[in-house]
Parts: structure tokens; sequence; C-alpha cells
């Protein structure tokens, strides 16, 4: 019984600690703002489309995902600002790094909000979602610059 008391207190400190951090992205964090914004959006019409429950559960992953990947990419930023305050290229490239993260989360959920909203909403072929996934990667392959390295 005691345990249980214990393991119950310890569950909502536990939570009530997540939800302050997400508090604290939410008001810090513009991005994830907006994409909560976008989120809610895109979550809203998908409730009033005639969408399968496969298609319902790719939205909210893909809406889940961008908030997750922002999350973690503030996480990376707080971390590598209180470690190294100073100017510094490695820790630039690493936080160009983590911000690219976001953008790979953000084009798949795009991607996913062409596929499904696009056929839903007007009627357009699924495979420009696919279209989109490609551009972004031959944009990748085309435009970075520079040769093969560590990794
Ligand atoms: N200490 C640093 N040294 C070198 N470059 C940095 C440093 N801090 C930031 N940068 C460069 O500036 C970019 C933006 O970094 P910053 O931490 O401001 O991210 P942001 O997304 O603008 O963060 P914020 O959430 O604070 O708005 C980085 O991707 C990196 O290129």
């Amino acid at each position: 019984m005691m345990k249980r008391i214990i393991g119950t207190k310890k569950f909502k400190d536990s939570l009530k600690f997540a939800i302050n951090g997400l508090f604290e992205v939410h008001k810090t964090q513009r991005n994830f703002r907006i994409q909560t914004f976008i989120g809610l959006i895109a979550l809203i019409t998908a409730l009033f489309l005639d969408l399968n429950g496969v298609k319902l559960l790719w939205i909210s992953f893909a809406v889940m995902l961008v908030l997750l990947m922002e999350a973690l990419n503030t996480v990376i930023e707080k971390v590598l600002d209180y470690l190294h305050p100073d100017y510094s290229e490695i820790i630039g490239i690493i936080k160009d790094i983590s911000a690219a993260v976001v953008l790979i989360a953000s084009v798949f959920s795009i991607v996913i909000g062409t596929i499904i909203f696009g056929e839903s909403i007007f009627k357009i072929n699924p495979k420009y979602g696919i279209i989109i996934a490609i551009a972004f990667l031959v944009f990748i392959k085309f435009f970075s610059r520079g040769g093969k390295n560590n990794g």
C-alpha cells in the first residue's frame, strides 16, 4: 500500500516536471509555438474529414514527431549554451545538425499532410507527397558541398 502511494507520488512528480518542461519549451521557443498551432489546425481539420484510422494515426504521428524533434533540438541548444556559451565552430555545427533534425521531421510531416489532406480535400494524387520527398532528397544531394567526411 505504502509502496503504491510512493509510486503514485513519484509518477505525479515526474508528470509535473515533464509538464513544466513542456510549458518552458512553449513559452521560450517561437518555433514550438508555431508548430503546436499548425499541429492543432491539422488535427482539427483531420477530425472533420472522412479519414480512416490509419490516416488519422499518420496525421497524429506527424504532428507529434515535429514537436518531439523541436523539444529535443531545444534541449541540445540549451545544453550546448550551458557548456559552451562562447562562439565555437563545432558548437555551431552541432546546433546546425540539430536544427536539420527538425527540418527533416517537418518535411516528413509535409509529405504526410500532402498525401492525406491533398487526397481528401483537393483530390490530388498522393504521389505529390512522394515528389516533395524526392525534391527534398535531391536538394540535399545536389546542394551539399564538400566531399566525404567521417561518419
Ligand atoms: N556558440 C556558438 N558558436 C557558433 N555558432 C553558433 C553558436 N551558437 C549558435 N550558433 C549558430 O547560430 C545558429 C542558431 O543558434 P541558436 O542557438 O541561436 O538557435 P536558434 O534556433 O536561433 O535558438 P533559439 O531557440 O534560441 O531561438 C546555430 O545553428 C549555429 O549555426
